[in-house]
């Protein structure tokens, strides 16, 4: 069964100084002027269902100016178990628990997922690889632990081999950096390419419907070995899928021999050009590759096919309905798209809307809705 959260509060976070919601159903409308606090609300959702900020924030900037801590805790249930998720935030420390109990954020990965779609998100398909490779991450972070886990340890297996660049530091130690690179990037690889392999029929489905026109969506992963680094402006017609499914062999092997042949440019630019930092995801319409020739509608479709298909998929592997963030998106959708994101919308798909005007929803949804007016009266 599908863990639904019950009610929130969070302390001395963002704007609040305490903020309690109880009784949370279905959905939920936060409706309120400009700098109200109403991000601040589904940020704090967020950090307690994905585990993640999509702001990406320090500890500092979350804790309420003049406090030294911040609270953030919600209530799930399924009708059978009863959940109390929290995180407590000070100095440079996040501290998750669950009934009290602390736990790693990767323990926690999975438990109550989101899908999280803001106005910043208008830019997956507009913006650069490192935009989609990050959007890639953020959900096999929230499907699988070990996906989160090889992440975080490539971050820093990057940043040290970086470092050992800068510093020029011997062929001995780049060897043994480029072979712990070779490990967790070769397992960094067959896991993106393995979810977008899953991703990618929802994606072109959902983009099918909510284009009509007889659109065809191509969507492509290739790793950074193929063909060097990868080019914004490459086509994603030309950017072949990586050969599926990747194994881990086959990617440690292409991994090594793209370091080995790029050894000197690296020494050269004193960075690390191979790796997954490199890896491309494009999109093409027709053929045509939707960052350099797609409209903005068809754009902002397959974002919005893209949202849809994260929700697909999370439901298919983790046997769970995501809770959904909708932060003031409403606005940036024409209606045809909005009533796209609304059809996925129902009593089983828990979800919160924040927005500046209540004119974006229709009168059914309303009323099947609790509209919360912000500020809250005191
Ligand atoms: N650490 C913090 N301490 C105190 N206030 C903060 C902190 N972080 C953010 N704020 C305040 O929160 C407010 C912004 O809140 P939020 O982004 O939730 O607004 P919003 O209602 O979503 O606005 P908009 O509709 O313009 O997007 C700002 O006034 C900002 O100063």
């Amino acid at each position: 069964m599908t863990l639904s959260i019950q009610s929130i509060e969070l302390r001395d976070f963002r704007s609040y100084g305490r903020l309690c919601l109880e009784g949370i159903g279905p959905l939920t409308v936060l409706v309120g002027p400009n700098a109200v606090g109403k991000t601040n609300i589904v940020e704090g959702i967020q950090l307690l269902t994905a585990l993640t900020s999509f702001r990406h924030p320090t500890i500092e900037q979350m804790v309420r100016r003049g406090a030294e801590r911040a609270f953030l805790g919600a209530h799930v249930s399924d009708g059978n178990r009863e959940l109390d998720v929290e995180l407590r935030m000070e100095g440079h420390a996040k501290r998750y628990a669950l009934n009290g109990k602390a736990k790693r954020t990767a323990d926690l990965k999975g438990l109550v997922p989101s899908v999280t779609f803001t106005p910043d998100d208008l830019d997956l398909v507009k913006g650069s690889h490192g935009t989609r490779r990050k959007a890639l991450d953020a959900l096999g972070s929230q499907l699988n632990a070990n996906y989160y886990l090889i992440l975080k340890d490539y971050e820093k297996v990057l940043q040290y081999k970086n470092r050992l660049l800068k510093e020029e530091a011997s062929d001995v130690m780049i060897d043994s950096i480029d072979e712990m690179l070779v490990t967790v990037g070769a397992q960094l690889a067959c896991y993106r390419a393995s979810l977008f392999e899953r991703l990618v029929p929802q994606v072109a489905r959902r983009y099918g419907e909510i284009a009509g026109r007889g659109e065809a969506l191509a969507c492509a992963y290739r790793p950074c070995w193929e063909a060097g680094a990868p080019a914004a402006s490459e086509s994603a017609a030309d950017a072949a899928p990586a050969l599926a499914p990747l194994t881990r062999d086959a990617a440690r092997e292409a991994l090594e021999a793209a370091l080995a042949g790029r050894r000197a440019e690296e020494r050269a630019r004193r960075r690390a050009v191979v790796g997954p930092q490199g890896d491309a995801i494009a999109f093409a319409i027709d053929g045509m590759d939707a960052t350099l020739y797609g409209s903005q509608g068809q754009q902002r479709s397959v974002v919005l096919a893209w949202k849809l298909a994260e929700a697909a998929v999370i439901e298919e592997m983790l046997d769970q309905k995501p809770v959904l963030l909708l932060d003031d998106v409403m606005s940036e959708l024409d209606e045809a798209r909005r009533a796209a994101l609304v059809s996925y919308i129902s009593d089983d798909v828990q979800t919160f809307i924040t927005t500046a005007n209540l004119a974006y929803f229709d009168q059914a949804m309303l009323s099947a809705a609790r509209v919360i007016q912000l500020p809250l009266a005191e």
